[in-house]
């Protein structure tokens, strides 16, 4: 290294290389997190605190006694499980968030969007470089041209595959349509039709919180059972109406408020400008466009996981991606909205709204 590069002594003192190796390194945390939920790991410890031969045993490993330990204790270093005792004497608990959103037996589980991303967008993350330099999706519609959310067609042709990826929607967006059920003044309005309602969760929350809604859940075809059984068992049938279409081809109901939990992040600008134009057509007077989603701040620095939600949209749609309320506000503004409005609902997700 030549003499001039050679870093200050202050500079060497007041920076270090941490949030590099932390971030650089990240999948290998991520993987050993991904691991434990595919292994049910949580699960099992919700049931019973186990010692690290037992867990080894219950989970059919085979790999060495230290290698369980290391897996084992890399969860504690990571604040995702508990432990009293040390390797052979070692008695193994959840953490208590950890118990509450990973034990898959209790009605709190949200390891669906990680099972998800453990048998899907692990791989196809790897692709990322290349997404990056073509431009083109990394997923299932790899090398077949497709975006505009049509890797669904692929994905829904496997029963198991089109179940863990609508359990995954609904795990990341349970606390999303609670909120929104309580901060969206729902009084003024009676009908909702929600555009790629998945099993039809948005619309059970709204209707289990306000009961003068009525509601239509409207997605592809071979989502329509899973919808129907989940209404079904919130004894809802009779105010959610599960319809099946196309949104790209399909005109909108007509309704007070229309919403798209992440849907808009899926599709390309011209598309995302036909999908509000559509909405406002649809829209009865004075009703409201909901967008529920990533929404990265305008100023494009704080939304980290809005950030990385755009680079999925790259692996999974070729041209689609995450906006900001600024962009919301110029595409509803040329379809003819009057004003918009952020609410924000869990973790990094918020509610753009938009009234006609
Ligand atoms: N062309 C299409 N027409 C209708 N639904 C679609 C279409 N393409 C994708 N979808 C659905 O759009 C959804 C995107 S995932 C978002 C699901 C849900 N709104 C949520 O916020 O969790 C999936 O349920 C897809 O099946």
């Amino acid at each position: 290294m030549p003499a001039e590069a050679i870093p200050e002594k202050k500079v060497v003192e007041t920076l270090n290389p941490s949030k590099i190796m932390q971030v650089g390194m990240g999948y290998w945390a991520s993987k050993v997190v991904l691991t434990a939920v595919k292994f049910e790991l949580f699960t099992l410890l919700a049931n019973e605190p186990s010692s690290g031969k037992k867990i080894k045993e219950k989970l059919g490993m085979h790999c060495s006694d230290r290698h369980v330990y290391d897996f084992l204790d890399a969860l504690v270093s990571l604040g995702f499980l508990q432990r009293k005792g040390l390797l052979d004497d070692a008695i193994y608990s959840n953490a208590e968030d950890t118990d509450l959103f990973l034990d898959k037996k209790k009605p709190s589980y949200m390891g669906g969007i990680l099972e998800m991303a453990n048998n899907r967008l692990y791989k196809f993350w790897g692709d990322l470089d290349e997404g990056l330099k073509t431009g083109l999706p990394q997923n299932e519609g790899k090398g077949k041209g497709r975006g505009n959310m049509e890797f669904f067609t692929e994905l829904y042709k496997d029963e198991i595959r089109l179940k863990e990826f609508v359990d995954a929607m609904t795990s990341i967006q349970i606390g999303n349509f609670t909120a929104l059920a309580n901060k969206l003044d729902f009084s003024k309005y009676n009908t909702l039709f929600d555009v790629g309602g998945a099993d039809g969760w948005l619309s059970i929350q709204i209707c289990l919180k306000h009961p003068n809604i009525q509601c239509t859940t409207f997605d592809l075809p071979p989502v329509e059972p899973l919808a129907k059984n989940r209404i079904a068992y919130f004894n809802l049938s009779n105010r959610i109406n599960v319809v099946s279409g196309d949104f790209l081809k399909d005109d909108f109901q007509k309704a007070d408020v229309i919403t798209m939990g992440n849907i808009l992040h899926g599709v390309d600008e011209e598309t995302k400008q036909k999908l509000i134009n559509k909405a406002y057509q649809a829209l009865n007077d004075g009703g409201a466009l909901v967008a529920i989603e990533n929404i990265i701040d305008n100023e494009r620095r704080q939304n980290t996981f809005g950030l990385l939600m755009s680079l999925n949209m790259l692996i999974e749609n070729g041209d689609a991606f995450d906006y900001t309320l600024s962009d919301f506000e110029r595409w509803t503004n040329a379809a003819g909205f009057k004003r918009t409005e952020l609410i924000s609902l869990a973790g990094p997700t918020n509610a753009a709204v938009a009234y006609k």
